[in-house]
């Protein structure tokens, strides 16, 4: 690996040097803002790779958050995201393990959403897990920073600790991936401009809630299941890491459709993802590398925000797939279908 990079040598500094330019002050601000976060990540894959020797982190709970155990783990992350931005020009964090935004310099341009851990109810199984990002303008006000549609994202990423720590970035100039090399401490570009397929055999989603779901996706998943024999006239495969930052990259890399549709669990209406931490920057991200993502609705960085905690549902990945989602629930629309998360408005629909 080394020797491919070698080759390369474009390191994350480099690659943020040449995105900030010389006199463009919000592009520096986010570049240095990129670059806290990479330092963050630095430390907490370190973390994450001790498993068990880290004592109990890993594994302890220590309480309940939105209905999931929360773990030390989770805690930990949030102290050192928050504890690297403290030292980037960041006004505002919004992070899932805290119930309000936290101001950290008032003066100071930037606004930063994170899940500082995603996945982790499979810390203990060794999967990979991770921090997902997005960076915006603070704009008009401070306390609106955090409720902008994701179309104002001026960067997103993530960072998984898998076998490879890898860091997933758009500044909105596509999408890029940079490996860290734990020999250095650098973390080195891997690809330049990644691309998802825009067709796919492969789709995502957590099939213990079928019976839950609105016709629409049942319907859908109904037909991939039938395979060749069936309307799609293809057969399709099953993957679910439960991690959406590792679906999601792998989606990145071969293409795929990842789906946590609303359902009609309690709580479970709007689905189980987070709008602003969780589904818009994974939408940035796929769109820069040519992908979609959509609520079923619209797509998810037109939403405006209305608090930062709100779910949302979600579909992803490669775009002729996303779009043949939407088009089950057009036709659901069109059919009367009951479903009350997708009867009200399609994704073709003005
Ligand atoms: O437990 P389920 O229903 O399979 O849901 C798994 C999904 O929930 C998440 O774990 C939510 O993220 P957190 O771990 O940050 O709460 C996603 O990573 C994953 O895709
Ligand atoms: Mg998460
Ligand atoms: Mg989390």
């Amino acid at each position: 690996m080394r020797a491919i990079l070698t080759d390369h040598q474009i390191l994350l500094e480099h690659y943020l040097d040449d995105y900030a330019g010389k006199d463009n002050q919000q592009a520096a601000a986010v570049a240095a803002t990129v670059l806290a976060l990479a330092g963050a990540g630095r430390q907490l894959a370190a973390l994450v790779a001790l498993g068990p020797l880290a004592g109990a982190m890993a594994a302890l709970r220590c309480g309940e958050r939105f209905g999931d155990s929360q773990k030390e783990l989770d805690l930990r992350s949030h102290d050192l995201v928050v504890e690297h931005l403290a030292a980037a020009p960041v006004a505002i964090v919004g992070s899932e393990e805290a119930d309000e935004a936290l101001v950290l310099d008032a003066a100071a341009p930037l606004a930063v959403a994170v899940d500082p851990l995603d996945g982790s109810s499979n810390i203990e199984t060794n999967a990979p897990i991770g921090t997902i990002f997005s960076i915006y303008p603070v704009g008009e006000a401070l306390d609106r920073a955090l409720l902008q549609p994701g179309s104002a994202q001026l960067a997103a990423g993530l960072i998984i600790y898998g076998p490879q720590t890898l860091l997933v970035l758009t500044v909105g100039r596509g999408t890029s991936v940079f490996v860290l090399d734990p020999r250095s401490g650098d973390f080195a570009l891997a690809t330049a401009a990644a691309a998802v397929p825009a067709r796919t055999r492969e789709y995502a989603i957590n099939a213990s809630n079928q019976r839950h779901w609105d016709g629409a996706i049942k319907r859908y998943i109904g037909d991939c299941q039938k395979g060749a024999e069936g309307p799609r006239g293809l057969d399709f495969n099953t993957r679910w890491v439960a991690s959406m930052v590792a679906d999601a990259y792998r989606i990145l890399v071969r293409g795929g459709i990842y789906l946590y549709p609303g359902d009609d669990r309690a709580g479970y209406r709007e689905g189980r993802l987070r709008l602003v931490y969780e589904a818009n920057p994974i939408a940035f991200l796929m769109e820069q590398a040519g992908g979609a993502a959509t609520d079923g609705r619209g797509r998810i960085l037109d939403i405006a925000p209305r608090t930062l905690h709100q779910r949302v549902p979600l579909v992803f990945g490669s775009a002729d797939e996303v779009a043949h989602v939407a088009r089950y629930h057009s036709d659901a629309f069109a059919g009367g279908d009951d479903s009350p998360l997708f009867g009200d408005r399609s994704l073709f629909r003005a």
